[in-house]
């Protein structure tokens, strides 16, 4: 039987064990059942849809310094309450994960992403005729905590690397449920237990393909530092404590995306420090 990505009911009483289980093994999850109104999921998908699809001299307004930071038409206001309702929905959802992820890991149950920053980013994948078989996104790890993602429901392509066996597993989609992924923090802040997914977006089918993510980043003003109960003789602390910022420089300068930044900030880090940037040089 073909290989499948575990699927959580968040109203599971297990849930918290699985949410910790599944992200050790797999580092993602489907969640269904998570309590987020069907109808606000299509709801900001149409918003999703419609802003890609403003004509180029209307994104040309944009004024942030960051081109990437997007422009809202003023008459695209009423697209500002929905996009207000679902990243609070999102946010008090990231919470509840959160939470859960530390009782299922035995550790105290408290608000771990409390006054984390946070990113909601909307995609478009221009699938056609042409494109069949490409890729869309490139193998990456995602470089924050968490990633909840709300995927198209109609068209697939999001593929998880079983980092056991080397293969690509498909993440069909579920509709009315969200792909949850862990990132590069959450592998640092477990000492190394959660795994930070590589994954993919591949084109399968010529019809285009819109999805949501929502980031759960980093620490803000705080090191990303591995609870004390997950160290201990036979799990020695793997990383020193860093800020997100300086990860996240030094994952942009080196252009490496597949969580190696990482072993800069292992402990004893002289001789695999070495290696990296060996890399870097070869790679620049
Ligand atoms: O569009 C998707 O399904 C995945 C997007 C993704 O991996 C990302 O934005 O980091
Ligand atoms: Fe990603």
């Amino acid at each position: 039987m073909a290989k499948s990505l575990p699927i959580i009911d968040m109203q599971d009483i297990s849930s918290d064990k699985k949410i910790a289980k599944s992200l050790e093994r797999w580092g993602c999850f489907r969640l269904v059942n998570h309590g987020i109104p069907p109808q606000l999921l299509s709801e900001i998908m149409a918003i999703g849809r419609t802003l890609m699809e403003l004509p180029v001299e209307m994104k040309g307004l944009n004024v942030h310094k960051d081109r990437s930071f997007g422009y809202i038409p003023v008459n695209m206001t009423s697209s500002m309450e929905v996009m207000m309702k679902y990243s609070k929905a999102i946010y008090d959802l990231t919470k509840k994960l959160g939470i859960k992820l530390m009782e299922g890991l035995g550790l105290e149950s408290e608000d771990l992403f409390k006054d984390w920053p946070c990113l909601m980013k909307f995609n478009k994948y221009n699938n056609n005729p042409e494109t069949v078989g490409l890729t869309g996104a490139i193998t990456h790890s995602d470089k924050g905590f968490f990633t909840i993602l709300l995927d198209d429901e109609l068209v697939n392509g999001l593929e998880m690397l079983d980092d056991q066996t080397n293969e690509f597993i498909p993440a069909n989609p579920i509709p009315g449920s969200f792909l949850v992924n862990a990132g590069d923090i959450a592998k640092a802040w477990s000492n190394g237990r959660i795994c930070n997914v590589k994954h993919r977006v591949q084109c399968n089918e010529p019809r285009v393909r819109y999805s949501i993510t929502f980031f759960v980043l980093g620490p803000r003003n705080a090191k990303v530092e591995t609870p004390s109960k997950l160290v201990d003789s036979q799990q020695p602390p793997l990383y020193v404590p860093f800020h997100f910022e300086e990860y996240c420089a030094l994952r942009t300068s080196t252009k490496f995306i597949q969580g190696e930044v990482l072993d800069l900030f292992r402990e004893k880090a002289d001789l695999v420090v070495a290696d990296v940037f060996d890399e870097i040089f070869v790679n620049n």
